[in-house]
């Protein structure tokens, strides 16, 4: 991706190898001020691992990292930086504010307790101990800690999983005021709604190589189908759907709804009402992201849309840290 000033994270030819597993296999990416990014990919396909690198959790064995500009393994560099990673270990004796507090105690300018706590709807909770929280109320809280230090960067690993819906909207509304007021995003997600509702370039990651890097419209467009979606009783099964309307590539049925993927829209709907075929609610939809990543991890796309195992870890990694 072009970018006109140096990027706020430049990862450069970088490999990182886990015993015989290599997490990441020459890895390229720069990413500029004030871009959103969602970086998907199917379990162990070395998003956390690149995440750790970004964040001087872990060093790669070859190629470069820079955060920045620097090193983000040295202090400088990581008071830039917001994290929150797949897990989060909170102090269960430790009251919501405290921690808060704790965190923000690191930083030359922290967002006011209260007003983060405020922000993030946890202002109620301030004086219960962590422990005492519900998994979706901790979530809430460790995207909270990321942005106590106002950083220029913020790298979320899965932040919404385990959210309710309301939980998951308001962590959005977050970040998308946090990006709005310059900030820079780099999220991992099973969620593919939600890459698509807050990212505007996409990087897909597969076996540790990058499969993709563009825009979210680029992306997109690269599926080239739109979805007919209507009712009808007059229709047979989804594996015959294309022989009975011309241009439906695939189809999919659960009772009289069914789904049709066509490249012309158009050219359908104009097939459909001259048919005669007795159909209702009728509706045109663009492709979505699932459906391009499909296309582009097709041989592993179920796994993406498993929810996130705990990695099977073959070797423990003394640099690992918290996480
Ligand atoms: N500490 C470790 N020791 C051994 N192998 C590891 C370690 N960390 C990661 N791996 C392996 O490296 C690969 C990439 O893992 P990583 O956690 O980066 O994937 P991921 O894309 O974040 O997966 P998920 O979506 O499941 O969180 C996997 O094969 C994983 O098992």
């Amino acid at each position: 991706m072009t970018a006109s000033l140096a990027p706020v994270v430049s990862v450069a030819g970088v490999t990182r190898r886990f015993n015989d597993v290599v997490a990441l296999d020459d890895v390229s990416l720069d990413i500029a001020a004030g871009e959103l990014v969602g970086i998907l990919g199917p379990n162990g396909a070395g998003k956390s691992t690149l995440l750790s690198l970004v964040s001087g959790q872990r060093k790669p064995d070859s190629g470069t990292v820079r955060l920045c500009g620097q090193d983000p393994r040295l202090t400088a560099a990581r008071a830039t930086l917001g994290l929150t990673p797949q897990e989060t270990g909170l102090p269960a004796t430790l009251k919501v504010r405290e921690v808060v507090d704790f965190v923000a105690g690191h930083y030359a300018d922290p967002v006011p307790t209260g007003e983060l706590l405020e922000q993030f709807g946890l202002a109620e909770l301030a004086g219960r101990q962590t422990g005492g929280m519900s998994g979706g109320q901790k979530r809430r809280l460790a995207v909270a800690l990321s942005l106590v230090g106002r950083p220029s960067v913020i790298l979320l690993d899965e932040p919404t999983t385990g959210l309710d819906v309301g939980g998951r909207q308001a962590l959005w509304l977050a970040i998308r005021e946090y990006h709005a007021g310059g900030g820079t995003v780099l999220l991992t997600s099973h969620y593919l709604e939600e890459v698509q509702a807050l990212a505007h370039r996409v990087v897909v990651i597969d076996e540790g190589v990058v499969r993709a890097d563009d825009t979210m419209t680029n992306i997109l467009e690269r599926v080239g189908l739109r979805r007919v979606v209507l009712h009808s009783a007059d229709l047979p099964a989804a594996d015959a759907v294309p022989a009975r309307l011309p241009g439906v590539i695939r189809a999919s049925r659960e009772g009289d709804r069914y789904e049709l993927f066509t490249p012309d829209a158009d050219a359908l709907v104009r097939e459909l009402v001259t048919s005669g075929l007795d159909f209702h609610g009728l509706e045109v939809r663009g492709a979505t992201l699932e459906e391009a990543f499909e296309q582009m991890v097709a041989h592993r796309s179920s796994d993406l849309l498993r929810p996130p195992a705990t990695p099977a870890r073959t070797a423990t990694d003394p640099e690992a840290g918290a996480r």
